[in-house]
């Protein structure tokens, strides 16, 4: 049912930024982007320096896609504006600048008047210093609050942008696979906080939200906090945030099955599908992801990392050190 994404960069192609509408058209140049498989020719080191931030994030760039005229004499264009990298999730154009005063004047001029002839282009001048503070304008403000500590983080494994677009499609498929019914969503606690407040308002059927929450010990599984909902006679679907050897899904399948359901279906963001110990039927998957150690968007590692906007794996030493005895 559910489609899956691998999570692997997939290269789409870059849309071409609008054209600002009553202006004068800006010339449309070859563009080089994070999907095409070589890196363009950066004509200063902070360029390369800006690209790697933007791919660490998996946030999509461009490169000088785009030259804007900013002046016209006799009829022929006098000066011509080419902000440095075009963000398309954003849809952001980004013109860096060093601390040289000179620059940034003669910057800050030609971006003043790029928004006076194009109001619809969105256009930042950046500092070095400010890369991490461009991110609170992506939605990932919280990187300061959570203190991600880049030394345990290996990758990031799916970006905020990644995640709302599979979010907005699972809801979609969700909604159309339910068409003329209401649903009960059964979230399990607490890794499921973010991932079922997106989905729910992606759903565009009428539904009631219940929590569950589990405790594994050496006698199994059992519930700390059960439904406050009946689920006899309601179409339920079962929203978990990972499933990995699939010993949780088993059991709540288990027992709300015997709870009668009108159905009961379970979908999850992500699937680690290699540690799976017990087969369960999962509908949809959001991503299916390797085998590590995953933290934000919910998931944790020892209660941080929650509220990362986006996915990261963990560095192995950082958790590995603490398994044995802990
Ligand atoms: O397929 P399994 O091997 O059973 O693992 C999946 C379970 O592990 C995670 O919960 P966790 O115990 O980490 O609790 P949390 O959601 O409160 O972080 C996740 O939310 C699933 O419920
Ligand atoms: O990869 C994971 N990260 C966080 N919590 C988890 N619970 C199961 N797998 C994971």
């Amino acid at each position: 049912m559910g489609e899956p994404k691998e999570v692997i960069r997939n290269p789409e192609p870059d849309d071409v930024p609008s054209e600002p509408g009553g202006a004068p058209s800006p010339a449309s140049t070859e563009s080089t982007s994070s999907s095409e498989p070589s890196k363009p020719r950066f004509a200063h080191p902070a360029e390369a320096e800006f690209a790697a931030f933007l791919d660490f994030y998996r946030i999509r760039w461009e490169y000088e896609p785009k030259a804007f005229p900013l002046r016209w004499r006799d009829g022929r264009v006098a000066e011509m504006f080419r902000p440095d990298f075009y963000l398309p999730e954003q849809d952001l154009y980004v013109e860096l600048t060093t601390m040289r005063q000179s620059l940034v004047t003669r910057k800050n001029r030609k971006v003043r008047r790029l928004r006076q002839l194009y109001p619809n282009i969105n256009i930042v001048l950046l500092y070095r210093k400010d890369f991490h503070e461009l991110l609170s304008r992506f939605g990932y403000g919280s990187v300061h609050i959570t203190s991600l500590r880049p030394d345990q983080i290996e990758r990031v494994l799916l970006s905020a942008a990644e995640i709302q677009g599979r979010v907005a499609e699972l809801g979609q498929q969700i909604s159309a696979d339910y068409a003329g019914e209401s649903i009960l969503l059964v979230g399990v606690l607490k890794g499921i906080t973010f991932f079922l407040a997106d989905l729910s308002r992606a759903i565009t059927r009428p539904l009631a939200i219940d929590y569950l929450q589990l405790a594994h010990t050496g006698e199994g599984v059992h519930i700390t906090k059960d439904l406050d909902l009946d689920v006899r006679g309601q179409h339920v679907l079962l929203v978990e945030d990972i499933v990995n050897t699939g010993v949780s899904v088993d059991f709540v399948l288990r027992t709300l099955r015997e709870r009668e359901p009108a159905s009961l279906r379970v979908c999850t963001l992500l699937d680690k599908a290699e540690r799976r110990l017990v087969p369960v039927p999962v509908d949809y998957v959001g991503f299916t992801i390797p085998n590590e150690f995953v933290v934000g968007y919910g998931l944790d590692y020892r209660e941080l990392y929650r509220n990362l906007p986006f996915l990261c794996v963990l560095k192995r030493e950082v958790y590995e050190e603490a398994l044995p005895g802990e």
